[in-house]
């Protein structure tokens, strides 16, 4: 019996065999829209998703991949690879944080919450800090739940405050840094109207600064520490809107690569480091690029950069970023709680999985696949590998990333015949579509093409199954449109470069020599998404998914 008396055992499904190899490609960010010069999907080489797509309607579709198909609050919400791996590995749509603290903060719920209660014992003597995403995105936070907790704070007995603030830039329009920064000191002005000492501390670009992912480079994580808690950056301001400004103003200057900053008073002592008996908050929901950073606040034990000071704090993620490392232990809002993932069933049928990414994505194909649960489920059934990520750069001057290396893994690990089931994630469309740099993005994009050839190939080798979607789109649009679809062009005539994920759907397509006569996608699910494809696999493994899961997108008609 598993958690809440559940049986693990999976039905066999009354057609399909079991044993098969199943490869599960997830392309990262690649979405399914009209051709244009903005497309690079369509405008790079790609024959093999080609040639994947002459399959429909059978053998290829488009299932949703953003707004309430993948839990968040509305249809204007963009997928991400959070909401997105959580959705194909769980098979049911969960609502998610970014809906889950909208609730707790519509409420009020959130300030009589046990995290709130915690740090707020440090409002009568010590400062409360926020740390976060400065953006609207949607995607790690955003910036009303920002500004209600500011104002509920206060309400609450909050004296003083100190934001701490990353630029986006990445889920949102390069420049628009200007605009929050602008909206957010307006509240903090309203705040020293009533007597409360608010400011902004420190800042700096989301990729340089705090939100690196999966320990890809904890020099990003330093960069913030140094900024936040020790005060220390090499460049000072007065305030964060001439900070902004300044910065933005070098040549080739981007919200998401902004350099750590801080902000000092006349005698240019920092504003706001954080210092023993301060409450800390972590305003992002989104977990994967706070777990470092949460690790960093918490940890008593910790040798991944030398911290210098180690304040005595009080410190809340908005959520619970990982419910396995029970961290952060205090928190504000009780993360969704994604169980009987379409991983656990599987190792408890019998099922040996191998999954790989490079690190950039590796936490994607197991972390958020597996419902924001760190490890195996059962190590004598999986093995996870990750290829590290380069370092250091961005990713349109090495736009083939390490596809090739992901794709090669997943061929010995198919041909190997170890596993049923071999789980990719490819992140080129995504991490150079993320860049704004078109060029590089249909590179990226035929790199990934290329690397499903190679898998497909492996399938066919050993009589597989396969099995090729995505998270997101983001690489079939580059640009900024209007209400009718238009590029948005300002007064210069110039368009804005989309670098964000988009609201398009996503294809998924099956195939392979293993694939039954018969199977095909059936067409009384016209709204599927995401959530529907754990079903699907489950079946080509040979089983029926339990009856909570949405449905599967198959059928096996009798030839
Ligand atoms: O890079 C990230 O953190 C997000 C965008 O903010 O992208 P993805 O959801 O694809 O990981
Ligand atoms: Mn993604
Ligand atoms: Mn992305």
């Amino acid at each position: 019996m598993g958690s809440g008396g559940n049986t693990w055992k999976l039905e066999d499904h009354p057609k399909l065999p079991k044993g098969k190899i199943v490869a599960m490609v997830v392309l990262d960010g690649w979405g399914e829209a009209k051709p244009n010069k903005y497309n690079c999907i369509a405008n790079a080489d790609t024959p093999t998703m080609d040639s994947l797509k002459n399959g429909a309607p059978d053998k290829w579709r488009l299932v949703k991949a953003h707004g309430t198909a993948v839990g968040l609050p509305t249809e204007d919400d963009m997928g991400n690879s959070e909401v997105g791996h959580n959705a194909l590995g769980a098979g049911r749509i969960f609502a998610q944080g970014a809906k889950l603290c909208d609730l707790a903060l519509e409420s009020g719920k959130i300030f009589e919450g046990d995290g709130f209660k915690y740090i707020k014992e440090s409002f009568e003597s010590g400062t409360l800090h926020f740390v976060g995403l400065l953006s609207d995105g949607g995607v790690h936070s955003r910036l009303n739940q920002l500004q209600l907790l500011l104002k509920g704070a206060s309400e609450h007995g909050a004296k003083r405050i100190r934001i701490h603030a990353l630029t986006d830039g990445r889920d949102v329009l390069d420049g628009s840094s200007v605009g929050f920064v602008e909206t957010i000191e307006n509240d903090l002005t309203k705040l020293r109207e009533k007597g409360i000492d608010a400011k902004f501390a420190s800042g700096g670009g989301r990729m340089h600064v705090t939100m690196d992912r999966y320990e890809n480079d904890w020099n990003v994580v330093k960069r913030g520490w140094d900024a936040q808690v020790l005060g220390e950056a090499p460049h000072k301001f007065k305030s964060a809107l001439e900070a902004i400004k300044t910065l933005r103003a070098e040549p080739k200057a981007n919200d998401q690569y902004l350099p750590p900053f801080v902000i000092v008073d006349e005698n240019d002592k920092a504003v706001g480091p954080i210092v023993d008996g301060d409450a800390v908050v972590t305003f992002n929901f989104r977990a994967d690029r706070m777990v470092m950073a949460a690790k960093a606040f918490e940890y008593e034990n910790f040798d991944k950069f030398d911290r210098v000071r180690v304040p005595k704090i009080r410190y809340a993620g908005m959520l619970q970023y990982d419910g396995e490392l029970k961290l952060p232990s205090h928190y504000l809002v009780s993360p969704p709680e994604i169980d009987r993932t379409s991983g656990e069933y599987l190792t408890h049928n019998g099922v040996r999985t191998y999954a790989c990414s490079e690190t950039v994505k590796f936490g994607h194909v197991t972390f958020f696949w597996n419902g924001n649960r760190s490890g195996y489920f059962n190590a004598d059934m999986e093995e996870y590998v990750e290829i590290q990520s380069d370092v250091g750069i961005t990713f349109n001057v090495q736009p083939k990333m390490k596809a090739l290396e992901i794709a090669e893994k997943a061929r010995d690990a198919i041909l190997g015949r170890k596993f049923h089931q071999v789980r990719v994630n490819l992140p080129n469309g995504d991490m150079v579509g993320h860049t704004g740099d078109i060029e590089a993005t249909v590179v990226a994009c035929k790199a990934a093409d290329e690397a499903v050839k190679i898998i497909l190939d492996a399938i066919e080798q050993v009589g597989g199954i396969y099995v090729v979607t995505a998270d997101h789109g983001n690489a079939e649009d580059m640009v900024k449109r209007d209400k009718k679809g238009e590029p948005l062009v300002d007064k210069d005539g110039n368009v804005s470069i989309l670098t964000s994920h988009t609201l398009e759907p996503v294809p998924i397509a099956i195939g392979g020599p293993g694939l039954s006569p018969g199977v095909k996608f059936r067409k009384d699910v016209p709204n599927g998404g995401l959530a529907n494809v754990a079903a699907t696999v489950m079946n080509l493994h040979g089983f029926v998914a339990p009856s909570d899961y949405e449905t599967t997108l198959i059928e096996v008609v009798d030839n």
